[in-house]
């Protein structure tokens, strides 16, 4: 990569054809993960590291490589993944990674700014008092050299045998660590202990890498109120915390802000006003979900396929919202529904934020979205909805993220290949679905051009990932969409 040449950013779509996009492949600390510290550590089981990666990941950077950076990977794969090459292609401090601008790997991007002695000490500083290590470690760690520290910082090891502080193993959801918003770029402040020096090396990285040099100034941070700090007791209460999964930028001057388990009220009214006052974007829709593990970020419950399609779970649907599935009784009675009351849904305008317009379900807004910034006949909206709106695949399905779905653009999606009644409702809708190994040779052989896929799943193998409890949505940071 030219790592001394300043990247283009934008994004303002959700679906626009992917051009750039930050990553993390699995480090050695998904192979760290303990059971007694897998909930703490935000993951609901162990993985094996070598099916993680060999057997998942790797499929999701060649097909991105093949979207985005053809080049890296066209007439290569066998070559590639051949045993011998002992996967050198996919590891980041290996002379023959695949080093891409396109798509852009985290761990390079820590390892270059640690190239420069002040940022590597004040790094080493900031992250040995985040994990209040002694200061011999601290000087220890001066020693390393910078594609060492880079593995420490991600993995907590140098040498797999010892942990100087813990893994960060929910790295790979690079969604939560910041989101470009047009030409700026709105960092995170995570409400999970296990997700902190995720954000601090995520912000050395965004206010020192040249990649992003032409952007400092655009870069938004959130703060703690004064209110917070003169709480008793660590109250939670006025803590500011906001994460990547709950930010959607639907078009150029549309975002969606989530208010959910992560994302809390004070964040979502700050970020707006400053997207508001920065003049980012004209219109800011806050989606108010059930503060539940399930739902942790908005985009765990619906994410979008191109203009007019979007993939959502059912409990948001009109007519679950408004108990139109039951029974003439209960819908005489008018007996609620919990969602009904848990649900909020604010659309502000820049020019009169004390009017905001209230949508009654998450249904309403998103074919209003279509309909309102995309210029689609209301007719034309699909909202499919998780495990094809059947009991109980509907919540099995949603919790192995069939909703936090990547648009490699319009229409092309990437999602798991376990969640089969959410890909019915898919060939249903009129989608072509093809899991990624066939896709990938189809590709290598020339019989398939990416530019001319449509309307297509791509099947991801999700046995290890979906154990970490995020989708491609989640592990996916767009820097550049058309
Ligand atoms: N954008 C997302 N939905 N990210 C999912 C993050 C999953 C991760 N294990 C966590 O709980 O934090």
């Amino acid at each position: 990569m030219a790592s001394s040449e300043t990247h283009r950013i934008n994004v303002s779509s959700e679906v626009g054809k992917l051009r750039a996009v930050l990553i993390h492949s699995p480090d050695s600390g998904l192979g760290k993960v303990v059971p007694s510290k897998a909930q703490d550590w935000l993951f609901e089981d162990i993985v094996h590291l070598n099916t993680i990666r060999a057997g998942e990941y790797d499929y999701y950077v060649k097909l991105l490589l093949y979207f985005l950076d053809e080049d890296k990977i066209k007439g290569r794969l066998a070559h590639i993944d051949a045993p011998e090459r002992d996967r050198n292609f996919y590891k980041p401090d290996h002379p023959d990674f695949y080093r891409s601008e396109k798509v852009v790997e985290l761990q390079v991007l820590l390892m270059d700014i640690l190239k420069d002695a002040a940022i590597k000490s004040q790094l080493v500083a900031s992250v040995c008092a985040i994990e209040a290590c002694s200061y011999e470690v601290q000087c220890r760690l001066m020693e390393y050299p910078h594609e060492v520290l880079a593995r420490v910082f991600f993995s907590g090891t140098s040498d797999e045998s010892e942990l100087i502080f813990p893994p960060v193993p929910n790295f790979i959801f690079t969604r939560d660590i910041g989101i470009v918003i047009n030409d700026h770029i709105l960092l995170n402040k995570p409400m999970k202990e296990a997700r902190k020096r995720e954000a601090l090396i995520a912000k050395y990285i965004f206010f020192h890498h040249p990649v992003f040099a032409g952007y400092r100034s655009n870069i938004i941070e959130l703060t703690d109120t004064q209110h917070h700090f003169l709480l008793p007791n660590d109250s939670e209460a006025e803590r500011v915390t906001l994460e990547g999964g709950d930010v959607m930028v639907v078009s150029k001057n549309h975002v969606l802000i989530g208010i959910s388990e992560r994302t809390n009220t004070e964040a979502a009214a700050q970020a707006v006003k400053r997207l508001f006052e920065k003049k980012v974007v004209e219109k800011a829709t806050v989606i108010k979900i059930p503060n539940k593990r399930d739902y942790m970020h908005i985009d765990t419950v619906f994410t979008q396929v191109k203009e007019n399609v979007w993939v959502m779970l059912g409990d948001f649907s009109n007519e679950r919202m408004k108990g139109l599935q039951t029974d003439e009784v209960h819908r005489v009675l008018g007996v609620p529904t919990r969602m009904a009351h848990e649900l909020k849904i604010f659309q502000f305008r820049r020019e009169d934020p004390a009017n905001p317009q209230l949508f009654p379900s998450l249904e309403d807004l998103l074919t209003d979205i279509s309909v309102t910034d995309f210029g689609c006949n209301p007719a034309d909206v699909h909202i499919l909805l998780s495990g094809n709106n059947e009991f109980p695949y509907d919540a099995r399905e949603q919790w192995t993220d069939s909703c936090n779905l990547l648009a490699l653009g319009k229409g092309v999606v990437l999602g798991y290949d376990r969640n089969d009644k959410t890909i019915d409702a898919f060939r249903e809708a009129g989608f072509n679905v093809v899991n990624v190994k066939d896709l990938l040779i189809q590709l290598e052989e020339g019989h398939l051009h990416a530019s001319n896929l449509k309307d297509t799943l791509i099947l991801m193998p999700s046995a290890e990932l979906s154990r970490a409890r995020g989708g491609f949505h989640c592990m996916s940071m767009p820097i550049l969409r058309d």
